[in-house]
């Protein structure tokens, strides 16, 4: 670059950066005023006391409050523009036009507090756009007054370090190879981070998506789903910002160690934090009011990432989970929401109607059909105590007569006691009626459409799965003691939200569903029901489901449950985290599926290891960490399948400095060597991947060839896998020019 352009940039920085000072200054400034007349309002109020009245006062301070945080807002914004307060710059002159306009591209936007010009553009302004779709040449950008066209002259990087430029370069097609590879050849020591200075043209597209209610997005490991579904937000929360606030998105996380390593990515944007949750924090709400233990995730993730699952209950799994069942019980909630009091009788009492047979129709089907079943029932019951009030009355008086008349009792406290007690024996078996009537009992009537063949053959379309008598004795066993499987969670809360109502949230206005393999059409069920108002983000790759036996959900079907008018499904099909070596290793894992390399980063080969025992296992362990520590890596994942194992690594590992056993689904994030099993270390990335245990054993059924491939996919720099005895078929199909071994095999 010449060296006239070099100062021009040179000054530029110089002119924007003291625009940053400029803007910090009054922003502290205004802060001081505020702070200082506050002050002022709150001496004169305790100094004259009823002069100012109170609700003033507290008006005056919440007003204060909601403008010292929009202060602190953007003076933290600012500061962080100081740092790096661009990273691109577009010249691009407009159709009609002869001047060329200069676009800087940063985090946040910036203009001249006097001459109003724009120094910086938000990433998310509709003209940043070009930066990420086009090269030099036509370009265009979509904005509210519609398309608008033009050319670029110049499209330039840059990197600015601590306001100082550090490098800066044209590049023609695309946001250039060289600064991916810089991005993607660090080490990943912290949490996950924006990519706002390098998203790609097809991820552009998904993050400025606004035509599609609901968004899928498949792609291979490593593709950028997860940045992706982050930047869209910040992108949605910009461009919406008077109708969307960080409160109303909600991200659906695998669990809290994912929660905890993505939530850098949003503040480093200059966004808050949105709200996140797990479906299992969702099944735990539910949980308080149900007398049934449930299964934990971490239980039954334990059980079938074991080697030893039994095949009634692979079959319940994948039952409970598929479809056919999902529309027997929709049918079956359909006839209990519309025929349940069908054959109800009259409610009657010493000869007389009190509620007839065809009332029980008439509010269960018309007067309360909008409320779900068991709230119609408690309004009947309502109904039934009101009309009973005159006939308790009644009854009491011709007691406090009968006990009267018979002379044995004067007392008329004592009288009118016996007489309630009377009373209340002749009533009871009419009340208890009525409360049998009107109470629904959600864990019996799941548990009948299994213990009752004909209810299950009426309401399913299907004759009975082949192992039906599996599945109905594996439930009605589970459930009578008390415990429901994991797998009957997802039917058993659908079937609890439709008899006593969901706990609709209208606030939540976009929901991020990560890591969605794993979900079944029940969760999508449940998901649609919780948040009507929603717009959606959902993203997976159906080869990274790590649940053996689970039917899982293809993302057309799942379209088909939210709202398939308005979904459009995005496939990406880059991948960026790997290096070359490890991808090409990853790729031969999944034959048949083809994955592109976003960009040519080389390393070393994957290693296969063969190890003879625990202690030869430990030894090569800790030889590798300390070998991938000295090479500058930090964080370093040895993956297990599942949580037994991980902690049987992490005792032999133990006199390893600085290693963490990580097994609870709500721990935090741990950077730097953890011991993890597979199903928390999905979503998540390191250095360097130690895969242990590949054995025949532990890899064999034709499901772990996705978990083995997942955890693989975990790598960015370094792979190493380690068996004992026989590896695993899957590692012997690999070509042998894909992984290297050490010398002594
Ligand atoms: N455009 C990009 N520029 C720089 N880095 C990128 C880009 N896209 C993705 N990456 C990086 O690639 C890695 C993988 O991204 P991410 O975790 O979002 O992918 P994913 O598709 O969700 O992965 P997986 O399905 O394997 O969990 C991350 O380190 C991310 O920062």
């Amino acid at each position: 670059m010449e060296q006239q352009e070099r100062q021009f940039e040179i000054a530029r920085l110089e002119k924007t950066l003291s625009q940053v000072h400029a803007q910090i200054k009054i922003s502290e400034q205004t802060s001081e005023s505020h702070q200082s007349n506050l002050r002022d309002t709150l001496q004169e109020y305790w100094k004259t006391g009823s002069s100012i009245d109170e609700a003033q006062i507290i008006d005056v301070m919440n007003r204060q409050r909601a403008l010292t945080s929009h202060i602190h807002y953007t003076a933290e914004h600012l500061r962080k523009m100081l740092k790096s307060p661009y990273f691109g710059r577009v010249d691009f002159i407009e159709s009609g036009f002869s001047e060329t306009e200069k676009i800087y591209i940063g985090i946040g936007s910036l203009s001249d507090n006097e001459t109003g010009e724009f120094l910086v553009y938000d990433w998310r302004a509709p003209v940043s756009a070009m930066f990420y779709d086009f090269g030099r040449g036509q370009a265009s950008y979509n904005c509210p007054a519609g398309t608008i066209t033009g050319v670029i002259m110049l499209k330039r990087q840059f990197k600015i370090v601590d306001g100082r430029i550090e490098y800066m370069f044209d590049s023609d097609l695309k946001i250039d190879d060289e600064i991916l590879q810089q991005l993607l050849g660090k080490s990943a020591d912290d949490k996950m981070h924006t990519i706002v200075n390098s998203i790609q043209r097809e991820q552009n597209q998904i993050i400025r998506d606004q035509k599609h209610k609901v968004l899928f997005v498949e792609g291979p490991a490593g593709s950028g789903k997860t940045s992706v579904a982050l930047h869209r937000i910040a992108f949605l929360l910009y461009q919406n910002r008077e109708s969307l606030t960080s409160k109303n998105v909600l991200i659906l996380s695998p669990n809290h160690i994912f929660s905890d390593y993505i939530s850098n990515v949003l503040p480093e944007i200059g966004e808050e934090n949105v709200v996140q949750m797990t479906f299992q924090d969702y099944v735990t709400l539910s949980n308080a009011n149900i007398q049934l233990h449930f299964q934990s995730r971490k239980d039954y993730l334990e059980e079938v990432l074991s080697n030893n699952v039994s095949k009634k209950r692979a079959v319940n799994i994948s039952f409970k989970s598929s479809s056919p069942f999902m529309q027997a019980l929709i049918k079956y909630l359909e006839w209990l929401s519309s025929e349940w009091v069908g054959e109800y009788p009259a409610i009657e009492f010493r000869g007389e109607t009190i509620f007839r047979k065809e009332e029980w129709l008439h509010y269960y089907q018309e007067s309360f059909a909008m409320m779900p079943p068991s709230i119609r029932l408690e309004k009947i019951r309502i109904i039934l105590q009101n009309r009973m009030r005159d006939l308790v009355h009644t009854i009491r008086q011709e007691k406090v007569d009968q006990i009267t008349a018979a002379g044995e009792e004067i007392n008329e406290k004592i009288i009118k006691a016996l007489a309630r007690i009377e009373a209340r024996e002749e009533l009871r078996p009419l009340i208890e009626q009525i409360e049998q009537l009107t109470s629904f009992d959600i864990i019996a009537e799941y548990k009948r459409l299994f213990a009752d063949d004909k209810l299950y053959s009426a309401v399913s379309n299907t004759t009975s799965p082949t192992d039906w008598q599996a599945i109905k004795t594996h439930t009605v066993k589970s459930v009578s003691r008390g415990i429901l499987p994991f797998e009957d969670l997802p039917p058993f809360l659908y079937f609890l939200g439709v008899i006593q109502g969901f706990a609709v949230n209208k606030d939540i206005k976009h929901i991020v569903i990560d890591e969605a393999q794993d979900y079944t059409a029940f969760h999508y069920k449940i998901l649609t029901r919780l948040f009507p108002n929603c717009s959606w983000t959902i993203v997976g790759d159906p080869v990274q489901s790590i649940q053996p036996f689970l039917s899982t959900v293809k993302f057309a079907e799942a379209s088909e449950i939210i709202d398939q008018e308005h979904t459009l499904i995005f496939t990406l099909t880059k991948s960026y985290r790997a290096t070359l070596e490890i991808q090409a290793f990853c790729q031969a894992l999944l034959p048949g599926i083809h994955t592109e390399v976003a960009i040519r980063r080389k390393g070393q080969m994957p290693t296969v290891i063969s190890v003879k025992d625990f202690e030869m296992l430990a030894e090569q362990i800790n030889q590798t960490v300390q070998v991938i520590l000295h090479a500058g890596w930090h964080s370093i994942g040895i993956i297990t399948k599942n949580a037994v194992q991980a902690t049987e690594v992490y005792e032999l590992l133990k006199s390893l400095k600085n290693i963490t056993l990580v097994t609870k689904e709500d721990d935090e994030y741990y950077s730097g060597v953890i011991v993890i099993p597979s199903y928390l270390a999905k979503g998540l990335e390191f250095d360097a991947v130690l895969v242990v245990n590949a054995d025949a054993e532990n890899y064999r059924r034709s499901q772990d060839r996705q978990i083995l491939y997942t955890v693989c996919t975990r790598a960015l720099h370094c792979l190493y896998i380690y068996y004992m005895g026989t590896p695993s078929h899957f590692l012997n199909e690999i070509d042998t020019k894909l992984y290297q071994k050490p010398e002594w095999i």
